[in-house]
Order: C-alpha cells, then structure tokens, then sequence
C-alpha cells in the first residue's frame, strides 16, 4: 500500500513554481484545517464565547488541565452567557430549562463519545459508558429496584453499621480532650474511607473495610484520584478514548483483574463475588448485586455495573459529605439551629461512649430534621460533586433554542455545574453563600425554580443519578450522627482544606478537631 511519503515523492518534479512536493501537503493540510474551522465556525456563530474556542479545543483543555475547571466555566457563562461557545462543536450551557430538556426521558439528545471512557474494560459498555440509548433503558429498567430501598433489602441497616465504624474510629483515635491530648483526624482520607466501605458492602455484600485498618488498603483510592486529570482530558479529547480501545495500548495502560493493586484488585474481588453469585444453589443475600441478577443482567454485566456503582458512588458522596461538614461548621449559627432542631426532635448527644451497639437515628427520624435537610441541600448546591461536562449531543436535524438560535446537529451540550447551582434567577443576588433558610423560607414559586436547577446536581430525564436516594441517606445518617455527638472545628480556617477540581474534586488535608460534646 502507497504511503503518504510515496505520493508525496510521485509529485516531485510536476509542481509548479519550484514548490516541494512536502510543502505542497502542508499547504493542503492548513487548507483543509481552515476550511473546517471557519465551517464549525460559521456553524455556531450566534454563540459567543472565548476567541480561541471559535477555532479550537484549546481553551477546553487549558480548562481541564487547570485544576480550576468548575470557575473557569463559570466565569466564562458569566461573561458570555447561560449558552456559550467553548469549543468549535461545544456550547457550555447553566440554563436550566434547557438542560432540563437535553436530558428528557422522550428527548432525542444522546450522551457525547466521551462517555465511553467510563467504560472499565474495552468493549464491554456499562449503564454510564454505553450510547445505545436502547440498551441504556434496559438497564436501567433491570437496575432500578437494587437501587431502592424495595429489592436491596439490607441499605439502611449497612449504612448504619459503618456510620458505627466511622464512629468507633473517632472514639478510638481522634477524639481530641483534655485526658488524649490533641488528635486531629484528616477528613479527606477518612470520608472516603466510609462512602467506600458503604458503597463495597451495599454492592456486593464484601466491605473493604477501610475504617477498619485506617487506610487505603489497595491503593484503591489514591489510583482512582490519580486519574481525574486524565478522565477530565478524554472529555475533551475522545479520541484518547477511543486509544485506549486499541488492544495493546489497553493491555498497557487499563487495569487488569490480576493486579494486586489499585482499581485491578477491586475488579478482581467483584469477579469473584460475582462468579460466587452466579453459582448455582447460591442464596439470594437480599443486596444490589442479587436484585441485579434476579432482574436479568448477565454476569458480565452484573460485574461491570458492580464497578461501576462504585466509581460512580463512593468519590462524589465523599465529596458531598466533605463540603458539607465544612460549610456546616464554618457558620456557627448553623450548628446552632441544628443542635436546636436536634434537641426539639428528641436526638440530643447520647450518653454512651459509641461503640458497634451505639443506637443510630433512624430514617423516620431524619425525615423531621427540615433544618439538616435544608443544610444538606445547600452545601450539594454550593458545591455540586460532579461538575464535568456530561456532554450530550444534539439530534441530527439540530434544534431551535426558544429565542429562535439554531444550534445544529452533533453540537456538543456541555452542562455548567457552577453556573446552575449559582443562578441569581434561582437562589437570589445572595446565591454564592450557604444558606440554607433559603429552602425553608422561599415562596413555592421560588422553591420550584430552586428545585429545577437543584435536581441537575445528579442529572434529570433518561440519565437521573440512579443512586442519589442512597446518597441522600448516606449523608444525612452520617452528619446526624457527628453532629449530635461531637464539637467539630477544622485546625486551619486559613486553608480549611486544599481542592482541585478535574471534573470530579481532589480533596486534600481536611484536618479537623474533634471534641465530644459536654
Ligand atoms: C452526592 C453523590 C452523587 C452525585 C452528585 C451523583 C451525580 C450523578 C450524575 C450527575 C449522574 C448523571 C450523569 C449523566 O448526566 O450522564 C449520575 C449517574 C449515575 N450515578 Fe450518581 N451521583 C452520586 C452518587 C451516586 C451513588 C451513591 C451511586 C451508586 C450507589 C450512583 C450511581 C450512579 C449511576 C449508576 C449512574 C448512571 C445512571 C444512568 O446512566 O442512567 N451515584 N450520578
């Protein structure tokens, strides 16, 4: 087969004007650059944005390389627009009603190519990576009942025994007082340590137990951090995804079950417990993996999901849970109306020591906790966990915007996490602080428009967060009980915690000190 080399030296000696034949194929090559620039160009023209993203994928990457990604967007729809230009085929969009409709169960909008780099081994699609709309709502049919509380009978019960864990952890070796001393506990580790252990035992029934030992066991965590920057890039560049589907470089770069390691060893264990549950005689335990298999997902699928519930649940809970604690005890008349609300509730700081019998409030309790819920509403607002573009495409024949734009088929819809969650239409000129009143005080109308944007924190229509019921629970059992029981301040209000965001947000040295209450 002729190489671009052969035909190149074909040419020599046929060109006019003593042109080389390899300057002639770079001027053809900047040619063709220009022609599809100004054609994206001309495309999307009635969208303003930053000079350079008219032309290029520049400015998106210098975004997710910086380790500021959620601000830079930010800043960019407030000075261009609820629906601006920040590439070539991308708008980046904080108008509500908009995104509402992108992502609505009859829309005709599709996930973007980058969503295939959520997929764990090459080829095999799972609930987030796949693009076969089709396959995507039979999963979702088959998964949604290990999701609720109805088929994953053992939710709230194993939540409970690890907010026990975390507790005993505290008690154990970071309770600071007069007869311990000074035992400051790094939050940003210890969090995911429990969304972890929760997300494994509420999964596949097999904890990691990470509160247990205090630390990250495989590596598992800090490999899944590691790639943040990298899985921020491929939203931007798919290509890089579509690399990675080569098989060699696959072999090279994905993890593998056999590792010992990182994501590879988690992937290895959920094998394992899948291969257990597929073997014939085994008892239905009650849990997600079983309502999956019961539902009819094979055992491939079982195990992809598996994983994937983990990706998926275990880092952006964390995050939440983080954020919120911080802005929580940041604000002391906060604590205080909490600590009223608890005691108005009848859950005041128990008297016993906590230990794995220690009494934890139940659902039925929580739900009369309006002031918590408002608090943990507000700091999910504040500061949304997942805040990469969630990129959707638009139908072939394109669509008109009600303002009579045009925005043709295949443009990228790029979701503005910040730009939603921090609307002055919404939340007030006081959106940018925590206030959580703002859900308790606001008219209906008010609080319908707050609730529509809101509601995007965990994507709405076809691709609602499947786990967002037990996020919630997750959160509120846990701030429940840290609150009731502890004096909590961090140990450097200067630097609180240090983040970078890539998309999802690496949290860091979250040092807090922690007292009982007298
Ligand atoms: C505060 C915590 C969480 C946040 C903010 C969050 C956010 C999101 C968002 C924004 C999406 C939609 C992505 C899209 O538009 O394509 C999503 C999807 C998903 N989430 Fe969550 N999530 C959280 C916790 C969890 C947990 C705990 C689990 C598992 C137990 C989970 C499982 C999933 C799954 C399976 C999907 C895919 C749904 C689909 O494709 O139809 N998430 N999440």
């Amino acid at each position: 087969m002729a190489t671009i080399s052969d035909l190149v030296d074909s040419w020599e000696g046929r060109l006019p004007f003593g042109f080389s034949a390899w300057s002639i194929f770079l001027i053809l090559l900047i040619v063709f650059y220009l022609t599809s620039a100004i054609c994206s160009y001309v495309q999307l023209r009635q969208f303003d944005g930053p000079f350079i993203a008219k032309f290029s994928r520049l400015w998106m990457i210098r975004s997710a390389l910086s380790g500021t990604q959620n601000t830079r967007l930010h800043e960019c729809s407030q000075k261009y627009g609820s629906i601006c230009r920040i590439g070539p085929k991308t708008l980046l969009v904080s108008d509500a009603d908009f995104l509402w409709k992108v992502n609505s169960v009859r829309g005709q909008y599709v996930r973007s190519v980058a969503y295939t780099a959520f997929s764990l081994e090459r080829g095999k699609r799972n609930i987030l990576s796949t693009r076969d709309e089709k396959r995507h709502q039979d999963l979702r049919a088959q998964m949604a009942a290990g999701y609720s509380g109805k088929e994953n009978l053992h939710l709230e019960s194993s939540i409970d025994h690890h907010v026990r864990k975390l507790l005993g952890l505290i008690e154990r070796k970071y309770l600071s007082s007069a007869s311990e001393g000074y035992r400051p506990m790094d939050f940003a580790r210890t969090s995911s340590y429990f969304t972890f252990d929760v997300i494994t035992d509420i999964a596949f029934g097999r904890p990691a137990s990470y509160l247990d030992v205090d630390e990250d066991k495989y590596d598992f965590i800090s490999n899944v951090a590691s790639l943040f920057p990298v899985m921020c890039l491929t939203a931007v560049v798919p290509s890089l995804v579509q690399l990675t589907e080569v098989g060699w470089i696959n072999k090279l770069l994905a993890p593998s079950k056999s590792d010992q390691m990182g994501i590879g060893r988690i992937m290895g264990i959920a094998r394992e417990t899948v291969d257990e549950r597929f073997t014939p005689g085994h008892p239905d335990r009650g849990d997600m993996l079983a309502a999956f298999i019961r539902h009819g997902l094979d055992k491939d699928q079982a195990e992809g999901e598996v994983m994937l519930q983990i990706l998926a649940g275990a880092d952006t809970t964390a995050t939440a849970l983080r954020a919120i604690l911080l802005f929580i005890i940041s604000k002391p008349s906060v604590v205080h109306k909490i600590s009223a609300e608890f005691q108005a509730h009848g859950v005041g700081c128990p008297d016993k020591v906590s230990d794995m019998e220690t009494e934890i409030v139940s659902v039925q309790q929580i739900q009369q906790l309006s002031y918590l819920e408002a608090c943990i509403k507000e700091g999910l607002r504040l500061r949304p966990p997942a805040t990469g573009y969630l990129q959707k495409e638009v139908p072939p024949g394109g669509d008109t915007l009600p303002d009579g734009r045009f925005i043709p088929g295949g443009t990228g819809i790029a979701y503005c996490a910040w730009g939603v969650m921090r609307s002055v239409e919404a939340f007030g000129e006081n959106a940018e602080i925590f206030y959580p009143e703002r859900w308790l005080e606001s008219s209906p109308e008010q609080l319908r428009l707050m609730k529509r944007h809101w509601e995007l924190g965990f994507s709405t229509g076809k691709w609602r967060c499947l786990g967002k019921d037990v996020a919630m629970l997750e959160l509120q059992k846990v701030l429940v009980e840290l609150l009731r029981r502890y004096d909590i301040a961090v140990v450097d209000p200067t630097q609180p915690m240090k983040s970078r965001n890539y998309s999802l947000f690496l949290d860091t040295d979250f040092r807090l000190v922690i007292n009982r209450k007298s």
